[in-house]
């Protein structure tokens, strides 16, 4: 079986739910192996042919603040033959001209340093003015807003992780 590392960081807690929430929804932790990067170092990410990145977006426009820390450290990793999925939290009302920006800001990094990306997702249904994580007229991976749409994360994790298995191939 493929191994899957899912890294997320965090500041109020709803990007560990939802990476819980995709853990579960892969099959558990037989399948799909959580990181805090609050916790984590680049050497975590070597063993894994398969990446989920979550971030939320903070302070307008920014990475959560892990994900800062290691931002200049991601250099020291070599992403070329990975497969990566991103998803992020972000509230489109409150922040509508930064929506998920720190899902944008990750995914053109690790891009640059050889990583495929999987698991688009379209921008219907939401409702933005301005975002860093589209890419051709989608979202560069999963857009999730639990201040203003927290009923339909279920279904939309449910939508991705069958996209994604088949990305993964699993
Ligand atoms: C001060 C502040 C700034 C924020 N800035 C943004 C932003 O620029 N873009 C966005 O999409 N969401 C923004 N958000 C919303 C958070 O990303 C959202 O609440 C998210 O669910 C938090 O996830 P976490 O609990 O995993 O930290 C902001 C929230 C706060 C309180």
């Amino acid at each position: 079986m493929t191994k899957i590392g899912l890294f997320f960081g965090t500041q109020t807690g709803n990007t560990e739910a939802i990476a819980e929430a995709i853990q579960a929804e892969f099959g558990g932790d037989g399948v799909v192996t959580l990181h805090d990067v609050a916790d984590a170092s680049p050497d975590d990410f070597i063993g894994y042919p398969c990446l989920i990145i979550g971030c939320p977006t903070w302070n307008i426009g920014e990475l959560q603040s892990d994900w800062e820390g290691l931002y200049d450290e991601l250099d020291e990793i070599d992403f070329s033959g990975k497969q990566v999925a991103y998803f992020g939290a972000g509230d489109q009302v409150g922040y509508a001209d930064n929506f998920q920006d720190a899902m944008g800001i990750l995914a053109e990094k690790i891009t640059e340093l050889g990583a495929t990306t999987v698991g688009y997702w379209p921008t219907d249904g939401y409702d933005f003015s301005d975002s860093k994580a589209v890419h051709n007229g989608r979202f560069v991976g999963l857009a999730l807003d639990e201040d203003n749409q927290p009923e339909l994360t279920g279904d939309r994790i449910k939508a991705w992780v069958t996209q994604l298995k088949l990305a993964f191939g699993i």
